[in-house]
């Protein structure tokens, strides 16, 4: 595979990733995080705190599923071919004995001719490439955007190849034409090739199946084809996946078949940054959309297929969703709340800022598209489609198109929520449902092989049902134990562990269980455990809590860079139960003293924190529905809006200072309290008359919500966590 250790990516990412990492690690080490944040907002990349881009693009494909043929169902076509001899030669058996010892002599000198004969093995290999032909092993792996365009668009080559390909399958089989082309490609399954059983033809009935691979043995009798749901009619234009595939599943073979009902043609294009140009993306004919484009789901592990919405993925633009407001502040651009306009289902917008067009599409924004399509739990964050501005040649020319990518809307971030002491309240048992669900969602990105590298309220988002969804996976990435260095500079501050801030290169899962054992104390305290002002500061706090990192315990200790250079003023007693106990329940501090243990290896694992008893004997049905502010969403960023209005009144300043930063722009007064609740619920509720067309500006024009009294703040709070202190960017959509 493409990303797989050892493979020319990984090479690759060996030779130039990683030590382009290294050289710039080694330029920045000493930053201080308020550095970072200023210069991740400046830059748009918190490269300071979270290195995000330093990184090389490593693999993405879980070794889980590497190792166990993940989702590759292959057919043997020597089994067929020799269950055919041995059928033969059992008919013939029954003749003289002699007649047998002839024939049986024959059959083998014809089957070890036909397994050593050039011609076929060459025709089968050929009948490999010309199977790929349509899609090309790079192709297949190419889960860039533009690959993925090409995937559900059909051929993009220009017409003089195309018409060269049309030359060559005239002079070509038949079958070698259904074979390829855009509407056979083989089936990714989560970004992986996948060689696709050939299905019943009963499932498709006008498919025509390759003619040069010679015909299969005559199945037994199957069951007949369970038909679970009737495809349903062509959605409308831009409707999305909920009208849903038809299913068939087939009882014998170990794939399951989803019949995608055929898409209504779309007139979307795309922008060639190559050729400067907008390129129309021609559609296959409607009826072979539908018959040869099975999606597989195999029927082993975790994740199955790729999720069938997908296959709606660039069939929208942004003039399919109406901008509501901005609700966060990212990394690599703005996150909006909106609404779908067909079918009223609100969304998160994460705008991808294009800023430097040497660059291209940030690397961060492709890590999380193609680790979240990997992951479908229900405590992850579902990533719904990407869309691109619909923007004219002429403003082309002038400007970038914007790529969004588009979440499921969730009301609440956690820090929202926290922050907002006089709106929320958690009693133990809410709190336990939450970091039980954190703890489910956590432990599976690990068991998928993935690390998410930066865990902490703001990315923990919950909705009005109390439900909870990790998001910002754009620091996420595979691990895999022994396999090579990584940086050490990921994790906010605050939820760093203490491996990594002593300078750990080879860390494991532990370190995402760090950050949410500091969650765990910060969901009782409302506070950050460890609110540092940079790595020494950190770590001098952590041992004030958790004792001073001793070799006595942590043996690996000595080999950590840093540890060398670390002294300590003096040295610390852990102290975790007698600071806590008389806030959390003594079950809680029992599993936040396992999750801050500062040996990793020796700290409890996610699953494991799973099986503890204050986790495991949480009674679902006691716990009393989390009363969440149904008028107003709460993210960080309407949280630190808040907050700063409350100083400003409270300075009786109206204005002035470094708060005129924060309203400079001429829309940022209305946006600011504009946090606006739209429609009451999370998902799928019809968009009221009063949201606006998405031509006008969006946040000029919504009537801000009367924001509820502003909470007091202690002064310690306001440093808590990255505060956003840019002015609204303006933002105009078309
Ligand atoms: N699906 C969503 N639904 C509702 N709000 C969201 C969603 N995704 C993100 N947000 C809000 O936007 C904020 C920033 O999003 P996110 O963390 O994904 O962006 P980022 O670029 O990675 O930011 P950061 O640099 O702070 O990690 C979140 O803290 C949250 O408040």
């Amino acid at each position: 595979m493409e990303t797989s250790p050892g493979s020319s990516a990984h090479e690759r990412d060996r030779k130039s990733g990683y030590h382009r990492e290294h050289r710039e690690r080694t330029r920045s080490h000493s930053a201080s995080p308020s550095r970072f944040y200023a210069k991740d907002k400046r830059s748009g990349s918190r490269q300071g705190t979270r290195g995000r881009e330093r990184e090389s693009r490593d693999s993405l494909t879980p070794p889980y599923k590497q190792q166990r043929g993940w989702g590759s169902p292959t057919v043997s076509r020597k089994g067929g071919s020799s269950s055919r001899n041995h059928g033969r030669s059992d008919s013939h058996r029954k003749k003289s004995k002699e007649r047998k010892r002839r024939e049986s002599k024959r059959s083998r000198s014809r089957s070890r001719s036909r397994h050593r004969s050039p011609r076929r093995s060459g025709s089968s290999k050929k009948s490999k490439r010309r199977n790929s032909s349509g899609s090309s092993s790079s192709d297949l792996m190419d889960t860039s955007l533009i690959g993925e365009i090409k995937k559900k668009h059909g051929d993009i080559r220009s017409s003089k190849s195309r018409k060269r390909g049309k030359k060559r399958r005239k002079h070509s089989s038949t079958s070698e034409e259904s074979s390829s082309g855009p509407d056979t490609l083989p089936v990714h399954n989560n970004g992986m090739a996948l060689t696709a059983v050939p299905p019943p033809t009963s499932f498709f009935p006008h498919h025509t199946l390759p003619s040069q691979i010679p015909p299969p043995p005559m199945p037994p009798p199957a069951p007949p084809t369970q038909l679970i749901a009737p495809p349903p009619p062509p959605p409308p234009f831009g409707m999305p996946p909920s009208l849903g595939p038809s299913v068939y599943s087939s009882t014998t073979a170990s794939v399951s078949f989803i019949a995608l009902p055929p898409a209504p043609p779309t007139t979307t294009s795309y922008y060639d940054a190559a050729s400067s140009s907008r390129i129309p993306l021609p559609l296959p004919p409607e009826n072979k959309r539908m018959q040869s484009r099975p999606v597989i789901i195999t029927r082993r592990g975790i994740t199955s297929a790729r999720p069938a919405d997908s296959d709606s993925w660039y069939k929208t633009n942004l003039q399919h969703y109406e901008m509501l407001d901005q609700i966060g502040e990212g990394t690599y651009g703005q996150v909006y709340k909106a609404v779908n306009k067909v079918t009223g289902e609100q969304v998160a917008l994460k705008r991808v800022r294009l800023e430097n067009e040497k660059e291209g599409f940030p690397i961060t924004a492709i890590r999380e598209i193609k680790i979240l399509r990997q992951l479908h739990h229900k405590n992850i964050v579902r990533l719904m489609d990407i869309v691109i501005d619909d923007i004219s040649m002429d403003e082309l020319k002038k400007t970038r198109a914007n790529f969004y990518l588009v979440f499921e809307y969730v009301d609440h971030d956690l820090i929202g929520l926290l922050e907002s002491k006089e709106l929320v309240e958690f009693n133990k048992d809410q709190i336990c449902s939450l970091f039980k669900q954190l703890l489910e969602g956590l432990a599976y990105i690990h068991h998928t092989g993935f690390l998410h590298r930066d865990i902490k309220c703001s990315n923990i988002l919950v909705n009005n049902k109390g439900e909870l969804k990790i998001a910002d996976l754009g620091l996420a990435r595979l691990w895999q134990k022994e396999s090579r260095l990584y940086t050490n500079r990921v994790i906010t501050l605050w939820y760093r562990p203490p491996e990594l801030l002593l300078g750990d290169e080879r860390y494991g899962p532990a370190i995402d269980v760090w950050s949410a054992g500091c969650m765990l104390g910060e969901m009782f305290t409302r506070k950050p455990l460890f609110n540092g002002n940079n790595e020494m500061g950190q770590l001098e706090l952590i041992s004030k809590t958790c004792g001073s990192p001793n070799p006595d315990f942590w043996p690996e200790l000595t080999e950590l860079p840093v540890w060398n250079s670390f002294k300590q003023r003096r040295t610390y007693q852990r102290r975790i139960r007698e600071e806590y106990e008389h806030i959390m329940p003594r079950e809680a501090v029992d599993l936040l003293d396992k999750m801050l243990t500062l040996n990793p290896e020796r700290r409890i694992t996610a699953k494991d924190a799973l099986l503890h008893p204050w986790i495991r004997n949480l009674d679902a049905s006691s716990v009393q529905p989390i009363k969440l502010p149904q008028h107003q969403d709460c993210h960080e960023m309407w949280s630190k809006k808040q907050k700063r209005s409350a100083r400003l009144k409270a300075d009786g300043s109206g204005g002035s200072g470094h708060s005129s930063r924060a309203t400079s722009h001429p829309r940022a007064s209305s946006a600011s309290g504009s946090s606006s609740k739209t429609n009451g619920n999370s998902s799928n509720n019809h968009h009221h008359s009063h949201h606006h067309a998405s031509s006008v500006p969006p946040l000029a024009v919504h009537p801000p919500h009367p924001p509820p009294p502003p909470p007091p703040q202690p002064p310690a709070m306001e440093n808590n966590h990255h505060v956003q202190q840019q002015p609204y960017q303006p933002v105009f959509f078309k």
